[in-house]
């Protein structure tokens, strides 16, 4: 399959038609799943000619972190609804694809399982902060233990997100035998519902500082004044998502949002981002905008649907290609060298 077009097409065919809206799918009038992808489209590169620049090299370094292409796997629940070996499968094909994969704390397969299954993965753990602090603290000790290099706290869900067409397929949990394995203390007979909550506060990011030696990073921050207070509190990396349209409708495209969030960074720490990338044009777009990396979200749940660890694999290899194409067409050597002089809105 030749584009990232084709696995979604293959993965509807072959999902149950309610967990495919669950992936797919966004709140509220899906005004900003749509806007993601546009925002793209709606930019143009302007390559640079006769640089000699030879062939690209896409590696990156984040937070001590190595990848080898600018593009991460992106957190996303419940990979076993997409295939039987679930999060397993996903941790291979990025460790194959030498890039980092973000473990969902609403993952199907626990962190530990999924790092044992995955030798050499880098992995970086996904929390969303619970009221009860002890059990956060106990969840975040896992992935210490299980050997992410860093925490990733998801802060735009206060609330979860209003989805219209999951309330119409009646999806509301997992079927017989899934549940979410690192919503526990360490015992698995205690899993217990995830506590989307609006009491987080920016208190919570301190304690966790507190609590944790792993670099924090920021997910879901869309607001150039929430980028400075989150500097104010020593994150270590921004994460520019509205969570790929499935919280607030309405927020606005994240490669729009970028520059206004990266200015105000002023390059104090790495600006990561995701929402709508599917090409490797959009990858080299961002990244010319000031973002250090990219994530991708439902495309890893494509691959994984239609192909297992090897689907994801192809998926990621597809978007290496891309974006190595891409740059070389821009003239360039590497991803550092993109500048926003080779984006025009258009
Ligand atoms: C099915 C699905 C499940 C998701 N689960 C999580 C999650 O558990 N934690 C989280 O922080 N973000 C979650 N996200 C948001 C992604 O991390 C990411 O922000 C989004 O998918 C990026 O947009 P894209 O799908 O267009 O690449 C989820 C997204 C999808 C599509
Ligand atoms: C009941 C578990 C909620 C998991 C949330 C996963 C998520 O973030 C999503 O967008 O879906």
């Amino acid at each position: 399959m030749p584009a990232i077009r084709d696995f979604e097409a293959a993965a509807r065919d072959r999902l149950d038609p309610a967990h495919y809206d669950y992936f797919a799918g966004g709140a509220g009038d899906e005004v900003t799943v749509k806007a993601n992808e546009a925002a793209f489209a709606r930019l143009a590169l302007l390559p640079r000619v006769l640089r000699g620049a030879g062939s690209p090299r896409l590696g990156v370094t984040l937070l001590g972190s190595r990848a080898a292409m600018p593009v991460l796997v992106a957190p996303t629940a419940f990979h076993r609804l997409a295939d039987p070996e679930g999060e397993k499968a996903t941790a291979r094909a990025a460790a194959a694809a030498e890039t980092i994969m973000i473990v969902s704390m609403a993952a199907t397969v626990a962190v530990e399982d999924v790092a044992a299954a995955a030798p050499g993965a880098t992995l970086w753990f996904q929390l969303y902060v619970q009221p009860d602090m002890a059990f956060t603290e106990a969840v975040v000790r896992r992935a210490e233990k299980a050997g992410c290099a860093a925490l990733v706290v998801t802060v735009d869900s206060p609330a979860r997100g209003r989805r219209d067409q999951d309330v119409r397929n009646g999806f509301e949990d997992l079927p017989e035998g899934m549940r979410c394995e690192n919503l526990h203390d360490g015992d698995p007979e205690s899993v217990r519902p995830i506590d989307m909550s609006p009491a987080i506060s920016w208190e919570h990011v301190d304690l966790l500082r507190r609590m944790t030696r792993l670099p924090i990073v920021l997910k879901g921050v869309t607001h150039p004044a929430d980028a400075r207070l989150a500097l104010d509190h020593g994150v270590s990396a921004l994460y520019v998502s509205n969570h790929g349209g499935r919280q607030l409708d309405t927020v606005p495209a994240t490669v729009d949002l970028l520059p206004e969030i990266v200015a105000a960074v002023g390059g104090a720490v790495p600006v990561l981002m995701d929402g709508g990338i599917r090409r490797g044009t959009d990858v080299v777009k961002a990244m010319a905008l000031g973002a250090s990396a990219v994530a991708v979200g439902r495309p890893v749940i494509w691959g994984l649907a239609a192909g297992g660890e090897c689907g994801v694999a192809r998926v990621l290899e597809l978007l290496r290609d891309e974006v190595e194409h891409a740059l070389t067409l821009c003239g360039l050597a590497s991803p550092h060298d993109l500048e926003p002089g080779l984006v025009r809105r258009c």
